[in-house]
């Protein structure tokens, strides 16, 4: 079997022109756009990379885009006091702080102080409370963006056995969460868990997010499963490579997505619907 592919790039530039129509009504209405909040601390070369996409699908989207980069050497006192001023600005739906943030900066005490209602990464323990008691709010971008592929796509996880490898805040835990809200029966592996393989084996859905280039092996894909790679890897080379290794899974499976071109431009996409989202939560 040669499976077919999750298209991340043709459902994100779907999802972004959704997006752009609702937010042109807005406009038509005589309302303001939707208007969000990026801050990028440091240089790191691939946080730049994501932040640029994200400041361009705002464009595509109809949706303002304010960029705060800030040095790297810049307290954590100045960044909290930045997101207070932004919670406090009545004309910004959605705060952002693109992750991983320097050492020095305590990343669960920024979220923390976004406000549940602008947090549009859903990385807020309040946003996490509500996807883990069944009533999703701002839910995280790519978590979410997964899904929408599976949906959109036509795919079915009811009852499904789904694995989940990896258990991070911002992949692994919620998309165990948004699993077993589409009535998937969820395993969440990590660096501890016993014989991978034969989890992996078992499984009908497989979503890797640990960071680790080709480190789930096309031979333990069980035939027609669907394959999600949310690793984004850089090679020295320079080339992208996700964490399952690809040309052996996709022998194997039903369905794949690509890296690049995969979940990494839901997650962008994702990012406009939570932005939008935001802003009618807040404003109607
Ligand atoms: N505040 C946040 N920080 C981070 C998040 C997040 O959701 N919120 N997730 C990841 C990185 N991420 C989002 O910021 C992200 C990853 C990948 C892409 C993307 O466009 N991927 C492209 C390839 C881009 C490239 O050339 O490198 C693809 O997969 O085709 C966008 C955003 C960590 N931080
Ligand atoms: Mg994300």
């Amino acid at each position: 079997m040669t499976a077919q592919i999750l298209d991340g790039k043709a459902i994100s530039q779907e999802i972004v022109r959704e997006v752009r129509a609702k937010v042109d009504a807005r406009v038509a209405s005589g309302k303001r756009a939707p208007a969000l909040a990026v801050i990028l601390v440091g240089s790191d070369p691939a946080s730049q990379v994501y932040v640029g996409n994200k400041k361009r699908q705002c464009e595509n989207a109809g949706i303002t885009s304010l960029a705060y980069d800030l040095p790297a050497e810049t307290s954590e006192e100045d960044v909290l006091k930045l997101v207070a001023e932004l919670n406090q600005n009545d004309d910004v739906d959605g705060i952002l702080v693109q992750l991983p943030l320097p050492k020095h900066i305590d990343a669960d005490k920024v979220i923390e102080l976004i406000d549940p209602i602008k947090d549009v990464d859903g990385f807020h323990p309040y946003n996490i409370g509500r996807l883990t008691l069944k009533m999703p709010l701002l839910r995280p971008c790519t978590p979410r963006g997964v899904m929408t592929l599976l949906e959109k796509t036509g795919i079915d996880l009811v009852g499904k056995d789904a694995v989940v490898i990896g258990a991070s805040n911002i992949v692994g835990r919620p998309q165990a969460l948004e699993l077993l809200l589409a009535r998937a029966t969820v395993t969440v592996c990590h660096s501890k868990t016993k014989d991978l393989a034969a989890k992996v084996a078992g499984a009908d859905v497989v979503v890797a997010g640990v960071g680790i280039p080709n480190f789930v092996k096309g031979e333990w894909i069980k035939p027609g499963a669907i394959v999600i790679d949310v690793g984004i890897n850089r090679l020295d080379t320079g080339k992208l490579c996700g964490d399952v290794e690809f040309d052996a899974a996709k022998e194997r499976a039903s369905w794949i997505t690509p890296v690049p071109g995969g979940v990494g431009l839901m997650t962008v996409a994702t990012l406009m619907q939570n932005t939008y989202d935001a802003c009618v939560n807040r404003k109607g």
